[in-house]
């Protein structure tokens, strides 16, 4: 995806309110470089739209929403008991994109990422999946969008000892009730696309802590959910393993066009990934763009500190690509 600046994505974006979207769509160089498509409009229905969304830890919750809209600050909060993980945070994530979200420890990512697949319920808010309201569900159609759409992958892996790799890979379509032949040839074809093939009969300790993640992605793709959350996935690895296992991730998203929310604490890891970026500050999104709006316009000092490591020059060569792409457009 990197190096000639010729291969492109394209993914559309969300221009309106509620569910059904009138979505403008735009190349998308991998680096962040966005051109609009002319004569490209099209309806659609975006994967993944938050809004308003908090989530308060504390005695109080709804009561401590009311304190933030009213303009209290997370430290008044703290000092009742309360803490406010998520403050008031609104997006959307369109079909086939990368959505990075990107902070500091304790900036509220986890709680975020919980709150999209109603691990968590928010204290107010709304998270809507294909048009539905997560916080309106119930329990077991809350667990069947976790089965069926929304996939999670951890930082840990989270593999099962005493299972195969296959078997670990076929865990989630287990869950779903999917007859044994059919859950194996599923996740033996997951374990391929992640590189695994020939090792479904290992046992997760004979795998290196790549590999070990590499099933935790088949898991999440064996079950064919359209969305994966992504939690510090690939924070647990060796800086070079840990390059492969992205690279991977772009190399399967150009075939597979998941909806992929990836949290990372590292700003390199966000700008390789993300198609777009939101960066998040004791529990506030700061700011919501492209890496090029990041680097170019940041928000604040907070989003510049964060993104002064960067190599600007190797991410924003596209705006020669831009105008090419422009010129052929
Ligand atoms: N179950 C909980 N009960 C109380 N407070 C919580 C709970 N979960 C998270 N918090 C608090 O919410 C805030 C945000 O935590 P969160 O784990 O979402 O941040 P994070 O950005 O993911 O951090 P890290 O990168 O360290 O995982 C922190 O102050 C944390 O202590």
């Amino acid at each position: 995806m990197y190096g000639t600046g010729v291969t492109w994505a394209t993914v559309r974006f969300a221009t309106g309110n509620g569910g059904q979207r009138r979505l403008e769509q735009r190349a998308i160089h991998p680096r962040g470089m966005r051109i609009a498509l002319p004569a490209t409009r099209e309806v659609y229905v975006s994967r993944l739209q938050v809004e308003h969304l908090y989530k308060v830890f504390g005695p109080r919750p709804e009561e401590a929403v009311q304190r933030l809209e009213a303009g209290a600050d997370k430290d008044e909060l703290r000092a009742g008991g309360e803490t406010a993980a998520v403050i008031d945070a609104s997006f959307e994530v369109a079909e086939g994109e990368i959505f990075v979200v990107m902070g500091l420890s304790g900036s509220g990512k986890s709680t975020l990422l919980r709150t999209l697949n109603g691990l968590l319920p928010p204290t107010a808010g709304a998270v809507h999946y294909d048009g539905r309201d997560l916080t309106e569900l119930d329990a077991p159609e809350l667990r069947h969008v976790r089965a069926h759409g929304i996939s999670m992958v951890f930082q840990h892996f989270a593999l099962f000892p005493h299972r195969t790799v296959v078997d670990n890979a076929a865990y989630g379509l287990e869950v779903q009730g999917v007859p044994k032949p059919e859950r194996e040839e599923r996740a033996t074809e997951a374990l391929r696309l992640t590189g695994l093939e020939g090792w479904e009969n290992s046992w997760p300790d004979e795998l290196s802590g790549g590999m070990q993640q590499r099933v935790g992605l088949a898991r999440a793709l064996a079950t064919d959910a359209d969305v994966l959350l992504m939690d510090e996935a690939f924070s647990a690895l060796d800086p070079l393993i840990r390059r492969e296992m992205q690279e991977q991730l772009l190399e399967l998203q150009r075939t597979l066009r998941k909806t992929i929310v990836f949290i990372t604490h590292d700003p390199h890891e966000a700008v390789r990934l993300g198609d777009r970026i939101a960066v998040m500050r004791d529990g506030r999104i700061v700011q919501n763009g492209t890496v090029e709006d990041l680097l170019l316009r940041p928000a604040d000092d907070y989003v510049a500190s964060f993104m002064a490591d960067v190599d600007r020059s190797a991410v924003l060569e596209g705006h020669h690509d831009e105008a090419e792409v422009t010129a052929r457009a």
